[in-house]
This record gives C-alpha cells, structure tokens and sequence, in this order.
C-alpha cells in the first residue's frame, strides 16, 4: 500500500486525488477549522516553501576533552576548524567558520525548545491538511535519538507531538481519525516496526506521473487515545535495530520512519493531513566505530543512502553550475523521501553535532551539509486552498438558492391545496418529468465537467513532467557535445548504460516514453468525454426549449428557472475550479521555462567573460564586428544592471564585468562610462559564513581558474601582486 494509506492489498490511489505520500493534504474548507483555528484563503499560487533547518549541539560528555563548538546566537554556530592550519598558505587566516541556520540550539536547550521551534507548528499544519516532514540528521551518537525519540524523563519530538496532536483534537466534532505506521530501513530493507515478523517489505512506486512511493502490506494502525499511540511508538522503538559501537553505546543501525495520518471527515468533505517524523541513523566513519564485520556491512548501507540523500540535497540546494538532475533511485532513503523533499510537504531538518574536537570532521561534514539543505524549498501548494475556498463560497450559494426552492415549493403545495388538478399534475405530470429529467441531465453534465477536468489535470501535470525529462535529455547531450556531432536519438535501451549520468538519461528516455503513451491515452479519453458531454448538452437544451410551454404558474416557472440556475451555478463553480487548476499548472510552466531562460543566460555570461578574459590575456585585437556586438551586449548588461531577476535578486552584472578596454572605450564615446563602477575585487576568500565554506565536498569547481590573471589584476600586474579573480558576471550558482 501507498506509505501511510490504510489499503491492505498493496494497491495505489492516485496521489493528487487521495492520501499519496507527500502529496498534499485535501480536505480544505472555509473559516474555522475544526481545532478551532481560522485560516484565511491563500492569495499566492504554489508557494516556495524553504526547508527549515535547525543544528542542535549535543552536550561534551565528561571524557571527551577540548571542545571547538559554540553558540552566537540563536541562529548561527561558530566552529573552530583548524583544517586550514594545516594548510601552509592559510596559516595566518582566522580559523573560525560560521554557519547560520534557521535555529541553532546549544547544549544546553530542552527537548521542549526543540519541539516548540521546530515541530509544534507542523503539527498545526497537518491538522489543517498539509503533509509535513521533521527528520534528524547527524553522525553516529550526536544525539539524533535524543531528539526524536528521547527518554522518558525526557521525551522526545516523537512523544510530544503525538501528545499535542491528540491534545488539539480532543472533543473535536466529527472526531479525527488518527492512524500510525512505524518502519525502519536496515541494511535497505524495509522492517514493518508495528508488525515485525511480516519481514522485509516491498518499496513501489505507484503509477501516476508523481511515481509516489508506496510500501507494500505496511500496517497502518488506527489509535483512539494518547496511551494507545504511546503504546505503539514505545512497541516500536523496542523493535528497532540498536546496537553498541565504539562511537555510541546504544547506536541506532537503522533509519526509522513514523508516520501520523489524521482524517477528519464531515458531510462529502475530507481533510488528510500527514507528519512524518524521521529518525535517521549515524552517518560513520569506520575509523571512529571501530566497527568490523556485520557492523562495517551496516555502516556502509547507512552511509551510502545518506551519501544518496547529500547527492540529492546537493542537486536540490542548486548547488554547483545549471541544473541537476535529481537522482532518487539510488536508495531506499531516498526514494521514501522524495516527496518530503521535493514535493508538496513542509519539511523540517534538524542536523546533529557533537561540540568534541574529537568529532571535528563529522561536526563540519554535518554543518555544511545542513547549510546545502537550508537552500532547498518546497513548494507547498496553498493555492488549493484559495481554489477551494472560492468553491465553498458558490456552494454557500447554492445552498442558499436550495434553500430559496424549498421554501417555493412547499409555497406551491400550501397555495395552492384546493386545486386537486394542479396538485395531481405536480406529483406525477409533465412537470414533473421534465424537472428529473432536467436534474438529471445536469448531474450528468455535472460527473462530465469533473472527468474532464481531471483529465486535463493530469494532462497538464505530463506536460510538465515530460519537460522536465526533456531538459534532463538535453542537458545531458549539450554536456555530450551530441547536440552538434550527431543527430538526437534515443540511446539503445539494451545495449546498456556507460555510466552513471548515462542510466539517468536512459530512466528519463524511458519516463519519457511512458508519458507519451499516457498522453495518448488521455487524449483519447478527453475526445470521447467531450463528445458525451456535448450530447449531454443539446439534450438539456432540448429540455429547457420544452419548460415554458408545460408550466402553469408563475411560482412554477420560478421554481423551475431557480432550479436551472442553481446547476447552473454548481456548473460555474466546477468550471472556475478548472480554471484555477489551468492557471496554476500554466504559472508554474512559465516559472520552469523562465528559471531555464536565466540559466542559459547565466552560461552564455559566462562562456563570453571566459572568451573576453582570453581575449585581454593575450592581447588579441577584436574585429570591428566583434567589438560593435560586445558594444551591444555591454549595453544590453547596462540595460538590466537595476533590473530584478527572476528570484528577485537584483541583476547588476556590471559590478563584476571584467574590462575589455576597447569596448569601454565605445561605450565612453557614447555616455555609460559613468555607470562602470571600477573593476572590484570581490571574490575574495570567504571564510566566515557556513554556505561558502571551502571545505564543501560537494560544491563543483568554479568555471574561472585560479591562474587566470584578469581585470584589474591583470593588467596592473608590473605593478600589483596577482589578486584573487573577481567573481564573473553573473555568478551562475546564484539562480
Ligand atoms: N541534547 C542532549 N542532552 C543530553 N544527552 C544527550 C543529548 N544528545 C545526546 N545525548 C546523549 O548522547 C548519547 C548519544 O545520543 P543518541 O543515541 O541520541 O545519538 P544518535 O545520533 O542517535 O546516534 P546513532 O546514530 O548512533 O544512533 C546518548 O547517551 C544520549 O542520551
């Protein structure tokens, strides 16, 4: 079954419709909900949702010695990295780093600030129907169970979130339903906590263009009470994989995975809203575990899936040049978390770090890995709730209007009690007929619009998504060079991938493929719907042409026109729906297409600073033409230099164009000289802040070399000591 879903036998539903993993909560209505909190409609279309990351700072244990970790402030961490003393050439550099998150929590923080900064709101959040995430990251014994599961005298996030969610919904009316599932993945297998002995289960990923991942015959257990869910938490964790290594006597060897699903259901309305509390395992070296054996074999499953989950925050932070494929199939980790991390959930990371100098490696890997995944957003669409609070309001009316008809009807009966004739007519004549033929064919034309409009939802969604494959394609071949050498074709599925980036291209060729049959299909479906629904139409038409004639009364005819007009309206309110669904599939292609506009510019930026730092290096004369056109593109760069991008970053190029003197000449002789601010240097070493540490594994190497000699630098240079090269125009990693 779909992780957290209550189907027993294995089967999906599909994830924008129902309770898919990660997707987003669906049951939204209008004004108070039912924890009594009142939430006004969202304005925005799909909202960039940031993943809110928090370090923790464990307590230095008695025998560990020096420590090299402390609190600013509330939001950043100071490390003390000698790393760079080790370095000749930075020896007289401070060795201090700092790294900023959303919160810093020293050794001294409780388990009640943790979870009130962290997931108190998330809590919130899934009783209103969103999908939300919290997971703790960190090396082995930095404290992770700690916060998530904690002690008894010192209960963790798990407990208290469980307690606060069945706190809030207490006398709730109609009751919320709240089910749990536990698993853990050990050694990638998934391990059902709540039910043990039903062995390793299957990870599947359902059908629909999302591919949400579903967990095969995992238990979803229902809990009516704060002691019941206690009891299946305390049931799990005794289930969980935990043994001694030399780093943590109690060390958890598995990921495990708590997932909370609320419901509350009311009329034909349903809101779902799911938290996923994440308790990872130790990231290790072998080194500090002193592991062997099966305990090595352990250690190099967890850290390959967190290797796994650093790739794909790397590629979701946008880290390095252009735009990454996201890889998610190489491990189970992974692709559990794929909707927490790019979908449509709020996720919450919390890094551990243990203060020892003793763990310095570790305590830095994790620093900077958690500055990566504070660069990474969800999009977490509130603008359903805008779609649907719209809805509500036409329904209001339309009650209104049935409520209007109720009281004209029962006005007819008692206006008109002593005409037998009329009376014999309303309860089985013409008019009658003609009024449930007319609620009927409405309802039919009702069931069409909604089909369609599914339809076209999830045409919508394959055209994204077949976009984004294409760009995958193409991004790889431009890196192949095959966009100039040979003609595009798809590369021979049997004959294998080469490498790595190869299977990438061969899985998108494959989506690919299965999106075009799906278009196809849908298509299809779409023609003959259409064809129904317009059938559909003529015949009510048809109907209505046939009222005026049967009807006697004024107060029938009203009756009659007031009951058009309220399917006239439900037809309205499913038509708006699909509009709204329209333009928001439509704003976020355009946003997609856009941020692929920035970044070919961005790469042309900097294929032609490239070309022109060549071009000063070794004092070639340009051509006239050449020179006219960078003339032009210089101005066209004055032209954007106030302007904003597209992440509302304001564009100045200019500030770090390398000078071509022959083009500054041009454009002095045509008035911009005054607006070419003196060629700065100002891509000095950064030492001080966490996103810009130097010891990041991850980051690509910059596009300019260290031994071009350029700008200023270079051409002072009888005079001036080289200086480090100026950040170029634009800097391509700040899309
Ligand atoms: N904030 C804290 N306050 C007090 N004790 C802590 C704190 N954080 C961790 N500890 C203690 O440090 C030890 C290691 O912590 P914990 O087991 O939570 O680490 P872990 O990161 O989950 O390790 P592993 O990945 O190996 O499971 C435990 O004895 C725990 O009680």
């Amino acid at each position: 079954m779909r992780l957290g879903t209550p189907a027993s036998n294995g089967t999906t539903v599909d994830g924008a419709a129902v309770n898919g993993y990660g997707t987003a909560g669906n049951g939204h209505r209008k004004g108070r909900h039912a924890n009594g909190i009142g939430r006004p409609p969202a304005t925005t279309a799909a909202n960039d949702e940031k993943l809110v990351v928090a370090v923790r700072v464990r307590p230095l244990k008695p025998d560990e010695g020096e420590k090299i970790l402390h609190i600013l402030d509330v939001k950043t961490i100071v490390l003390d990295d000698d790393s760079d003393k080790r370095d000749v050439l930075r020896q007289k550099r401070t060795s201090e780093k700092q790294y900023s998150f959303d919160f810093a929590f020293g050794e001294d923080s409780s388990q009640e600030q943790v979870y009130d900064l962290t997931t108190r709101g998330l809590v919130r959040d899934v009783l209103l129907g969103f999908n939300a995430t919290v997971f703790a990251y960190g090396a082995t014994g930095a404290g992770k169970t700690h916060t998530m599961v904690g002690t008894a005298a010192e209960p963790g996030i798990m407990v208290r979130a469980l307690n606060d969610l069945f706190t809030s919904i207490a006398g709730n009316e109609p009751p919320h339903q709240v089910k749990l599932s536990y698993l853990e993945l050990y050694n990638e297998n998934i391990r059902d906590l709540l039910n043990p002995s039903a062995g390793f289960l299957e990870l599947r990923e359902d059908s629909g263009p999302l591919r949400s991942p579903t967990v095969s015959g995992l238990t979803e257990i229902e809990a009516t009470s704060i002691s019941e869910v206690m009891g299946l938490l305390l049931r799990g964790n005794k289930e969980r994989t935990v043994e001694p290594t030399a780093a943590n006597r109690t060390s958890s060897r598995s990921h495990a995975l708590l997932s909370v699903t609320v419901t509350q259901s009311e009329a034909d309305e349903k809101r779902t809203g799911r938290l996923y509390m994440l308790d990872l395992a130790g990231s290790e070296r072998a080194s500090v575990t002193k592991n062997r054996g099966k305990r090595l074999v352990e250690g190099a499953h967890i850290n390959r899936s967190l290797l796994a989950l650093g790739n794909v925050i790397n590629a979701l932070s946008g880290a390095g040049s252009g735009s990454r494929y996201v890889n998610y199939r190489d491990s189970k980790l992974t692709r559990l978390l794929r909707n927490a991390l790019s979908g449509n959930c709020r996720t919450v990371m919390i890094g551990h770090v243990s203060p020892a100098a003793a763990h310095r490696d570790e305590t830095r890997n994790t620093l900077v890995y958690a500055s990566r995944a504070s660069r990474i957003s969800n999009k977490v669409e509130k603008n359903e709730l805008e779609v649907n609070w719209q809805v509500t309001q036409y329904r209001d009316m339309i009650s209104d209007l049935r409520g209007e008809i109720g009281r004209l009807k029962s006005k007819l009966d008692t206006e008109r009690p002593s005409s037998a004739d009329v009376r014999a007519r309303a309860s089985g004549t013409p008019v009658k007929q003609l009024r449930e033929q007319i609620i009927a064919t409405f309802r039919e034309q009702m069931k069409l619009r909604r089909r369609l409009m599914d339809i076209d939802g999830h045409l919508m969604s394959l055209g994204v998504e077949a976009e984004r494959q294409h760009q995958i394609i193409s991004h790889w071949e431009a890196r192949k060079s095959k966009l100039y050498n040979r003609p595009t074709s798809r590369p021979n599925t049997s004959a294998g991938a080469e490498n790595g980036t190869e299977s990438t291209v061969h899985e998108a060729w494959s989506e690919l493929s299965y999106i075009e049959r799906e278009q196809e299909r849908y298509v299809a479906l779409r023609s003959s719907t259409l064809r129904e629904l317009e059938e559909c139409r003529e015949k009510a038409i048809g109907l209505e042409n046939d009222l005026p004639e049967q009807l006697d009364s004024d107060t029938e005819r009203e009756m009659l026109s007031l009951l058009i007009r309220v399917h006239e309206l439900e037809a309205d309110k499913v038509a708006l729906h699909g509009e709204r669904l329209v333009e928001s599939h439509e704003l976020r292609r355009r946003a997609d297409m856009l941020q692929r506009f920035h970044r070919q510019q961005r790469l042309t930026d900097e294929i032609i600073t490239r070309q022109r730092h060549i071009i000063e290096e070794g004092k070639i004369q340009l051509p006239m033409d050449l020179l006219e056109l960078y003339t032009l593109y210089q101005q066209e760069i004055h032209a954007t230099t106030f302007s904003t991008d597209t992440a509302g970053i304001p564009y100045s190029a200019y500030d770090t164009l390398p000078p071509i003197k022959e083009v500054d000449t041009i454009l002095e002789k045509r008035g911009y000289t005054a607006m070419i601010p003196p060629s700065a240097d100002t891509d000095g070493p950064r030492t001080s802040t966490g996103g810009s540490s130097s010891s990041n594994d991850w980051e690509l190497p910059r596009l300019q070399t260290a031994s071009s000699s350029y700008g200023q630098g270079a051409r002072n240079s009888s005079r001036t000591p080289p200086t480090p090269p100026p950040v170029l125009f634009p800097p391509i990693h700040r899309t």
